[in-house]
């Protein structure tokens, strides 16, 4: 009967997953939402930690700039340099309350968003760990999930077609029709978002680059927050009516982000060519 006793350990374990069961959204497997992970003081520490950085540490991109902290991503793996101590923090705690990750995160990358900036529908590339969590910080934004292009031509699903880094699957998914809809997730500030499975594999994600998004389908919006504009007050968020009924937000604020993930090959020193 022994087997049946759970350690001490165990037990903690047991009631880390099951808590982060309460915060599932969607139908999708499996996407974890949580709101307020960190706390307003949390958020303006990484944001000063963020904003240090010398100016060097920022790559501009078309369409947003971001940082690159634990390393190179090549494609033989990760050329790894340490994280500073307050991404280890931050990122430690991810990986021990999640317990979804399979080794320390050891690569965070840092997008800053203004307010018409977002970042095209792309899956994210093969040297990573399939799970990767988002934490948001500043302002909110709306992350759409469209099928894969293999899966939603097997589906026949509509997608927005506007995709980046679209590596082609193996065609051997199996696929019962329905299952690939589109989907949205409203992402507040302080929240985490963690994404794995088919939300991973068979799914783009992606942010528009306009300053009014839609939101009346993201899984997570609640009757509540769509019932009127005054619902949640957070800055740079304005959750507004159009005269139609629709709800969405409206960007006034920089969103910076921070996702965090698993390079599962490491390389310590430069390899060789
Ligand atoms: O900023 C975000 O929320 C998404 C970033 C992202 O998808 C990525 O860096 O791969
Ligand atoms: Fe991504």
């Amino acid at each position: 009967m022994d087997e049946f006793i759970l350690s001490r350990e165990e037990e903690e374990k047991e009631k880390l997953i099951i808590d982060l069961n309460n915060f599932v959204v969607g139908s999708v497997p499996t996407v974890f939402y949580i709101p307020e992970y960190v706390t307003a003081a949390e958020e303006q520490q990484l944001l000063n930690h963020i904003y240090q950085a010398p100016i060097s540490k920022w790559k501009s991109l078309k369409n947003r700039r971001l940082q690159n902290w634990g390393g190179v991503v090549h494609e033989k793996g990760l050329l790894a340099q340490d994280l500073p101590p307050w991404l280890k923090e931050i990122t430690h705690r991810i990986y021990e309350e999640s317990r979804l990750f399979p080794s320390a995160i050891n690569h965070v990358l840092i997008n800053e968003y203004l307010p018409d900036q977002g970042i095209m529908p792309h899956q994210d590339g093969p040297a990573y760990a399939p799970v990767v969590a988002i934490l948001s910080l500043g302002s909110s934004i709306v992350m759409d999930f469209v099928p894969h292009p293999s899966v939603e031509k097997a589906t026949g699903t509509s997608a927005n077609n506007n995709n980046e880094d679209v590596s082609l699957k193996p065609a051997h998914m199996e696929v019962n029709s329905g299952e690939y809809l589109p989907f949205s997730v409203v992402l507040m500030p302080r929240s985490l978002l963690i994404f794995k499975d088919t939300a991973y594999s068979d799914y783009l994600h992606g942010i528009k680059d306009c300053e009014n998004q839609p939101c009346d389908e993201a899984v997570n919006v609640t009757d509540g927050l769509k019932s009127d504009g005054r619902a949640q007050p957070v800055s740079g968020l304005k959750i507004y009516r159009e005269g139609g009924g629709e709800t969405a937000i409206h960007r006034t604020a920089t969103r910076v982000s921070l996702t965090c993930r698993v390079v599962t090959r490491v390389h310590k020193h430069l390899i060789k060519l």
